[in-house]
């Protein structure tokens, strides 16, 4: 696998930070969650003055062979429909972007259609759509390896541009199911923790993409190998995300991490560097059934929880401006001695 340089971030700072932050012309504290995104902002940035420079969205799109298993409520053609959605800027995050003027980029990992004049896409294909991993493994080693090295390819691509802060974002029919083994695999949490409703299956469906995801687990006993795992059971869109996620950890970029799926996606790339996390804001909780206990495991704070369940990058645009607001009050709000406010109580 390719070799990424991920060191912790170096904590010496700390108390540096935290006294810039109790100098601000507030009560100690109180702006809350606030304090602990730029503490960890300044902390990858290694400053007290940390800033956002060209915020970018990657959404990494790719089919899944288990999709023939009846495990998603819609059909596999709509990720290559949603990936045309996306160019003409008609999805979800396209909305929430423009908005907040996020770039963002959308890379065909591996959808199962012959994707042509469309320049805007950007040209990743590793295959059209993984294998069906209950009947055999969803990728080879070697094409997952190929993914991680590609996903990091265009990560340094948008830090030449100047990026520093990157989201990330994914669409796949049936990647909720590659999701949830990965976080069996990785988190040994029993299966059916991990397992939910997806774009939204009803109980009984629910139940049936269960007993296949618990099949196919069976069907590979011994695989203890976190690369191994990741190419049996995952998808070209979450190991390509990986390797971007990996990239941008090693250039000490933030990396902004979105729901069920690219959660998934870091917990693998936690398997080979675990010092990636320090580089991670977790944007929000997902309604997925699952991703608490994932971010639980990963002790992660969500910024928000707003019952989204959709991917595709959302929930970090969503996120991106309240990031922007604890940058901007450590670099602009004043501290008691520059606007003369008083910090202790006198006598009279
Ligand atoms: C129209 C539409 C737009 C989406 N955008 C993201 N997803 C989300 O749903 C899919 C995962 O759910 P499952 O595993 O149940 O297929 C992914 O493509 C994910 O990004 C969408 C799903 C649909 C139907
Ligand atoms: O949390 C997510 O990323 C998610 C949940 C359901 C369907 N698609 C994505």
């Amino acid at each position: 696998m390719k070799q990424f340089k991920i060191d912790n971030t170096d904590k010496r700072i700390i108390s540096q930070i935290q006294d810039k932050l109790n100098n601000k012309t507030k009560p100690i504290g109180s702006l809350g969650k606030l304090e602990n995104i730029v503490s960890r902002v300044c902390l990858i940035q290694q400053t007290l003055s940390p800033e956002l420079n060209n915020p970018d969205i990657l959404v990494f799109a790719a089919d899944h062979g288990i999709t023939q298993e009846n495990v998603s409520k819609y059909p596999s053609e709509v990720t290559h429909q949603m990936v045309l959605n996306f160019l003409q800027e008609g999805a979800a995050i396209n909305v929430f972007c423009r908005q907040h003027d996020i770039a963002l980029k959308v890379i065909d990992a591996g959808i199962n259609a012959d994707v042509y004049n469309t320049p805007k896409l950007i040209h990743q294909k590793i295959g059209k759509g993984t294998r069906n991993f209950a009947k055999e493994p969803a990728m080879t080693v070697d094409e997952c390896n190929l993914a991680i090295e590609m996903g990091s390819t265009i990560t340094k691509q948008i830090l030449q541009k100047g990026c520093n802060i990157v989201g990330f974002g994914e669409m796949g029919i049936g990647n909720t199911s590659s999701a949830a083994v990965l976080m069996h695999k990785f988190t040994n949490l029993p299966l059916n923790e991990c397992v939910g409703k997806g774009t939204g299956l009803n109980t009984e469906q629910m139940q049936h993409k269960l007993q296949v995801l618990q099949k196919a687990v069976n069907h590979y006993p011994d695989i203890k190998d976190p690369l191994e795992t990741l190419a049996t059971f995952g998808g070209f869109e979450i190991a390509q995300m990986c390797g971007a996620m990996l990239q941008a950890a090693e250039n000490k970029m933030c990396l902004l991490i979105d729901g069920f799926i690219a959660t998934a996606a870091l917990l693998s790339a936690c398997q080979f560097y675990p010092a990636i996390l320090d580089y991670c804001l977790f944007c929000h909780q997902s309604e997925e059934h699952g991703h608490k206990a994932m971010l639980d495991y990963l002790k992660a704070e969500p910024i928000l929880n707003l019952d989204l369940r959709l991917g595709e990058g959302t929930g970090c645009a969503l996120a991106y401006p309240i990031i922007q607001s604890s940058v901007n009050f450590m670099n602009e709000m004043a501290s008691f001695q520059s606007a003369g406010v008083s910090t202790e109580k006198t006598d009279n």
